[in-house]
């Protein structure tokens, strides 16, 4: 398999798990009060609101959609469901997607 393909095969796997209802994906329109708060290696991270909700979320970007960074998004969501009942794992709530990025 090529580089390429393996990408598509991860985007694959999150857009199916989308369709299927496994993992939520949030319309990026209904985020507000959005502020830079960090970066890592494969992206910048976001401080929002939900619509008119109080509470903050951290929205994590990537600057490059490519193998390695869309297998370490799957990585990710494999290791958040082994421990997703411990207090100290902030819990994943879903993805959204914009065309301009975060902003
Ligand atoms: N849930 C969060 N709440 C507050 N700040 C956060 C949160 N998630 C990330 N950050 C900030 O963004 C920075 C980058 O986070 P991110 O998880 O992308 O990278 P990392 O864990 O530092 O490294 P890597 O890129 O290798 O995963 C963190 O160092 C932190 O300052």
């Amino acid at each position: 398999m090529s580089y390429n393909d393996n990408t598509n095969m991860w985007v694959n796997w999150i857009e199916e798990a989308i369709s299927e209802k496994h993992i939520k994906h949030y319309d990026y329109k209904h985020f507000v009060n959005i502020q830079e708060i960090g970066s890592g290696n494969f992206g910048k991270v976001f401080r929002a609101n939900w619509k008119d909700s109080e509470q903050h979320l951290a929205l994590k970007s990537f600057s490059n959609v490519d193998n390695i960074t869309v297998r370490e998004l799957v990585h990710e969501l494999e290791l958040q469901r082994e421990v997703a009942f411990h207090s100290n794992i902030i819990n994943f709530y879903g993805i959204t997607t914009s065309d301009q990025g975060i902003q």
